[in-house]
């Protein structure tokens, strides 16, 4: 390993390294706000999480390991309920879901918003009260929209207009009423990546407030006997900072939430503002807690209802990423590191992990930014800007664009990358036939394995060659 003044490195990439990227004095050092509330270094410089050290978790359970730190998951929940004490609070399931997890939203007094049969199946399954449930979706099956009734889910957000008609057709054959909420496009340019931003005029989902297709469904809806109009739902996307977004969006909402009022003589009961709250994957993320998002939307909402002269809704939210995204890290072993020379001067450093795009896809689909940490020992090397990648066939199978690590990380080292409960488990796939890795719930020095690694035999069971 080439040796490096720390400080330099950066230079030395030129414009291939971000420009906010400095070397730590300690690559040590764990930038704790990246990380779950439990997690820290002992004294030989491995990183615990839950009470638990990842060598011996590593050593029981083998890696790659998503680690779930079930004190902060709870706390995170917990926040967001107290926090929004006048809001409904929905973890949204598309984030992470499994049994366990249900059974902890339930017990924290959350609601659970669910977008397929899949994840209507782990809810029941896990003995979540269905009147606690959303169900989204832009393409409900027949199938789904069935279940969902004859389970009872306490709201089905629609989408389209024949979803519409298929609800209303599914609730007369079973002589019931369904529960709707309208998923309106607010014509929002969420701040956020193009894949997703969701309240922007041309992409999939709702029906717009510009066009007058939003109050054409709404009204269509209170028209029908078969459907319960309980409000309107409007999301704008996903890891959002900047609450300006989320202010024009309620304005917007909420005009059209009169709008029905005046004109329709229907004051809806509820309104849904979504979800979407950024949280910290690096340095530069400064997110917001959830009390002062409360404070902020809860002044809005009030505002915009008062100017409009109807009364306050009962207004919902739906976090996913800010309650499960920082609850979780992912622990890999280290295979091989390479230094590969980019010009003259410049190099970067490979570290190549047991795992990748098929544990985590976010880095690859949305140019994610993450960082991670030497996980099993103390190291005096100096810092040297390394890149953290798979084992997957593409040269895009990245998982840490750039971080700076110990100079003598080496085959066997552990790395941890903070931030992974959102969105990578549930986007986990087995490109290469890579089995997804276990989540593992840790608390108070205890493991506990919620969802267990898959094998080569979950994989070659769905093989009708296979002997
Ligand atoms: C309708 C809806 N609600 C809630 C969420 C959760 O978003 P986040 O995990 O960013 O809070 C999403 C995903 O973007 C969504 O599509
Ligand atoms: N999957 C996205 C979030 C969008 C979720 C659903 N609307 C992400 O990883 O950031």
């Amino acid at each position: 390993m080439r040796a490096h003044e720390a400080g330099t490195l950066h230079a030395d990439l030129g414009h291939n390294s971000p420009p906010w990227l400095r070397a730590p004095r300690d690559p040590n050092d764990l930038v704790t706000s990246l990380w779950s509330t439990t997690a820290k270094k002992n004294g030989e410089g491995a990183l615990e999480v839950g009470g638990v050290d990842l060598r011996e978790l590593v050593a029981e359970h083998g890696s790659p390991a998503y680690v779930l730190d079930e004190d902060d998951f709870r706390s995170r929940a917990r926040a967001f309920k107290l926090g929004f004490k006048d809001f409904d609070v929905y973890y949204a399931g598309k984030a992470f879901l499994c049994t366990t997890v249900v059974r902890w939203v339930m017990e924290e007094g959350l609601n659970l918003d669910i977008c397929s049969g899949g994840e209507l199946a782990v809810a029941l399954r896990a003995g979540a009260d269905p009147k606690r449930l959303g169900f989204h979706g832009n393409n409900k099956s027949e199938q789904e929209l069935a279940r969902a009734l004859e389970a009872g889910v306490g709201r089905i957000i629609v989408d389209s207009e024949h979803e519409i008609s298929r609800l209303i057709e599914l609730a007369k054959e079973r002589g019931l009423v369904a529960p709707v909420m309208v998923r309106v496009t607010a014509g929002v340019e969420a701040h956020t990546h193009a894949y997703i931003a969701t309240a922007h005029e041309d992409q999939k989902f709702g029906f717009s407030i510009t066009s007058g297709a939003a109050y054409e469904a709404v009204a269509r809806i209170n028209e029908a006997p078969e459907l319960e109009l309980l409000g309107l739902h409007s999301h704008i996307g996903s890891q959002i900072f900047d609450s300006s977004g989320f202010e024009v969006a309620a304005k917007r909402v909420i005009a059209l939430h009169a709008r029905v009022s005046d004109e329709l003589g229907v004051d809806m009961p509820e309104l849904d503002l979504g979800g979407g709250f950024g949280i910290a994957y690096t340095t530069q993320d400064d997110p917001s807690d959830p009390a002062q998002l409360a404070t902020e939307m809860g002044k809005i909402v009030e505002h915009e209802c008062r100017g409009h002269g109807v009364d306050v809704p009962k207004v919902s939210i739906e976090p996913g990423r800010a309650i499960v995204g920082p609850a979780m890290c992912t622990v890999y072993s280290v295979g091989t590191v390479k230094e590969v020379s980019l010009d003259a001067d410049a190099y970067r450093t490979y570290v190549s992990v047991d795992g990748g795009m098929s544990d985590n896809i976010r880095t690859a689909l949305y140019d994610a930014d993450y960082s991670c940490t030497l996980a099993n020992r103390y190291s005096e090397a100096e810092p040297t800007l390394a890149r953290v990648v798979g084992k997957h066939c593409e040269s895009g199978d990245i998982v840490v664009k750039d971080e700076f690590m110990p100079a003598d990380v080496k085959p066997g080292d552990l790395v941890a990358v903070p931030g992974t409960g959102a969105y990578c488990r549930s986007m986990a796939s087995n490109y290469n036939h890579v089995p997804r890795p276990p989540v593992i719930a840790v608390k108070d020095g205890q493991t506990r394995v919620v969802v267990r690694r898959e094998t080569e035999d979950d994989m070659l069971a769905l093989d009708m060659g296979a002997e």
